[in-house]
């Protein structure tokens, strides 16, 4: 399988990576929330251009020829830096850290201004990536992973920019399929509602290592 990669990195020189990785991913989100809002005028903008293209000049100086993948480490961990959700160097993602307690998995993120649909209101898909991602980990999590293969999602009233908190748990498993729910609620209120179904690909069915059954999305 392509993308899931195998690596022998020191413990200690991956600490000091994740910390550069979540310190560039922190600088170019700030980056993008202040460009969401941003008022200043055209010589500003001028400027401000000039310094991201310089920037930007300076991280393509070493670059993957693709996206970042999977990586478990020899040490038990695993990298997966480009998800969307949780991705460490990914300046997209939140990035949003998932809590697995022994029934149910749950997150807590601040979503801000670049998350925007409606007004001050969360943009609803950004909701439901949010729901793919916190569902099919919950699954891994227990054990039954698997690819999304449907993923609903009921909108019962707007949820505001600010903080949320998403909760999942496994309903049911029915052969290679794992039925997972989730709300999404804020100041205690549930604002959005999901179930996914998340399939074992045939192609891994019967050969996913126990170990990696848990780990694939994570990290
Ligand atoms: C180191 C390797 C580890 C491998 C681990 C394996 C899986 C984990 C993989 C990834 C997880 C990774 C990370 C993150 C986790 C979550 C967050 C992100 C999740 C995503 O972002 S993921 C991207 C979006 N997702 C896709 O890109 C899927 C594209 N699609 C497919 O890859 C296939 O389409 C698939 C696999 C869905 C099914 O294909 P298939 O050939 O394996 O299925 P098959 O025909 O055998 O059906 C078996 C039973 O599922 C029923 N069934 C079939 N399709 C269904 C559907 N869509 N909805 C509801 N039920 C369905 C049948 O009716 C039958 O049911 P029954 O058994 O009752 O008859």
């Amino acid at each position: 399988m392509s993308g899931y990669i195998q690596e022998d990195i020191d413990p200690e020189e991956l600490a000091h990576r994740t910390e550069l990785a979540s310190a560039i991913a922190g600088s170019v989100r700030d980056l993008i929330d202040a460009t969401v809002r941003t008022e200043v005028g055209e010589t500003d903008i001028a400027e401000a251009r000039r310094l991201i293209a310089a920037a930007t000049e300076i991280l393509r100086k070493d670059q993957l020829p693709g996206p970042f993948g999977i990586r478990f480490n020899a040490d038990g961990t695993k990298r997966s830096w480009g998800n969307a959700v949780l991705g460490r160097r990914n300046p997209i993602a939140p990035p949003v850290d998932i809590r697995h307690e022994t029934e149910h998995s749950w997150l807590e993120v601040d979503l801000g201004p670049q998350y925007e649909g409606p007004a001050g209101l969360v943009h609803g898909g950004v909701l439901a990536l949010v729901f793919d991602q916190l569902l099919g980990s919950t699954a891994e999590f227990q054990g039954v992973p698997g690819m999304t293969g449907t993923l609903t999602v009921r909108y019962r009233r707007g949820t505001p920019l600010g903080p949320i908190r998403g909760e999942a748990r496994v309903d049911r498993v029915e052969g290679v399929k794992t039925f997972v729910t989730g709300t999404i609620s804020v100041d205690g209120e549930v604002t959005a509602e999901s179930e996914g179904i998340f399939i074992l690909p045939r192609w891994a069915r019967g050969e996913v290592p126990e170990a990696m059954r848990k780990s694939v999305g994570e990290g």
